[in-house]
């Protein structure tokens, strides 16, 4: 098998606030191959912003890249190393701030974020914006790069891509801003495209139409794709594989149609009890019980014990990595120590009182009850 386009190897980004450290992404690993669609998914506070964003080096101050390497192409976006003081510093194979900037971002790796609006701005046309980006990026004339982000425009399926060029943004519906900005980010024809959750902000119809147009244009450019979402109706919809996070860890990693059928971690069942699913009609949905705890403070032991329908005593102690557990053969590895392929105490361990009583319930859409 090829080396993965994307390595992300024990990532971990943490924000140094007033109260104390968050450990907003706590060693996660993952990769994504040419041509796929992977997943990112998990509930509101999960970390995985924090991850994506770390990828491209955004973290945003007080946050700091505290360990871990990231690779692309086979070369370190960064590479984080504790010293013996105690202090993590970037090793000298991290290229540097200008080549990331120059090189790798835009043209290389875009990014999608949820609110167009924050990415286009508001005082200068959609076509002209467009026209910059692409005149920038690919050393063409302004002409060809107008004609080109007219081209543009028409391929995410703006209706009358040219008359509606000079159009400035508040002109467009939140959908047809989605367009522009998926526009913008094939134009440099990057081998990846970081989505944070570009579709949460849309109405389902015009969701659905969103990610149709994603299936498509992946088909058509072969383009790699990270897409961060707390829907598991869209992962179904459109990754090939997925990633669940929960407190700032990966908990279970499987292809999309073992993590639905064969699902191997107690949170990503709960995950998948309480959404509608499209493959199942179901009487009633189960709510996740509990609040999430504090990526400042997060529980020992698993982090979902405080939650989980099975956690054992064993569970408050053994904080478990992600590990092969099923065949070897799926790439399928799940954090949770009931599986045989963790030598732990689970089975004689006796069962711990969590989550049925008191608390409430949330939803994944950010912590709102649903009543
Ligand atoms: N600037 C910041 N300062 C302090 N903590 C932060 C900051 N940004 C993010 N965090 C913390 O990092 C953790 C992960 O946040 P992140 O935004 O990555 O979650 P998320 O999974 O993307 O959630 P959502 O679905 O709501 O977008 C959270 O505990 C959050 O409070
Ligand atoms: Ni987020």
């Amino acid at each position: 098998m090829s080396a993965p386009l994307l390595r992300v190897d024990d990532l971990q980004v943490q924000f140094f606030t007033e109260d104390g450290v968050v450990r907003a992404v706590d060693g996660i690993s993952f990769d994504v191959r040419e041509g796929e669609l992977v997943g990112l998914v998990g509930e509101s506070g999960a970390g995985k912003s924090v991850a994506v964003s770390a990828i491209m080096r955004l973290v945003e101050s007080p946050g700091r890249i505290v360990g871990g390497h990231i690779e692309f192409k086979g070369e370190t976006l960064i590479e984080v190393e504790r010293g013996d003081d105690g202090e993590s510093y970037r090793t000298d194979a991290t290229i540097p701030d200008g080549e990331l900037r120059e090189r790798i971002r835009g043209r290389e790796i875009a990014i999608i974020f949820q609110d167009p609006m924050e990415s286009l701005n508001p005082v200068f046309t959609v076509g002209g914006q467009l026209r910059e980006f692409i005149e920038l990026n690919r050393d063409l004339s302004e002409e060809d790069a107008r004609e080109e982000a007219v081209r543009m425009l028409r391929e995410v399926g703006i209706p009358e891509a040219a008359a509606r060029y000079d159009d400035y943004p508040h002109q467009f519906s939140g959908g047809m801003r989605q367009r522009v900005l998926i526009a913008m980010a094939l134009a440099c024809e990057p081998a990846l495209i970081i989505a944070d959750e570009p579709t949460t902000a849309l109405d389902v119809t015009v969701e659905a139409q969103i990610l149709d147009l994603v299936d498509e244009l992946q088909e058509r450019y072969d383009t790699s794709f990270v897409w961060v979402t707390h829907d598991m109706g869209v992962v179904a919809e459109i990754c090939d594989r997925v990633n669940v996070m929960y407190l700032g860890e990966i908990v279970e990693q499987a292809p999309v149609d073992d993590l639905f059928y064969d699902t191997q971690h107690p949170y990503t069942e709960a995950l998948l009890d309480s959404v509608p699913r499209p493959d199942e009609t179901v009487e009633e949905l189960n709510p996740i019980k509990g609040v999430m705890p504090e990526a400042i403070n997060p529980p020992a032991g698993c982090r979902f014990h405080t939650r989980c329908p099975d956690a054992r005593e064993a569970c408050k102690t053994t904080n478990p990595d992600c590990r092969d557990v099923t065949d070897g053969v799926t790439e399928h590895r799940a954090a949770c120590i009931k599986h045989d392929a963790f030598e732990t105490t689970y089975e004689g361990s006796p069962p711990l009182e969590t989550g049925s009583g008191g608390g409430f319930d949330v939803s994944l859409s950010g912590g709102e009850t649903d009543d």
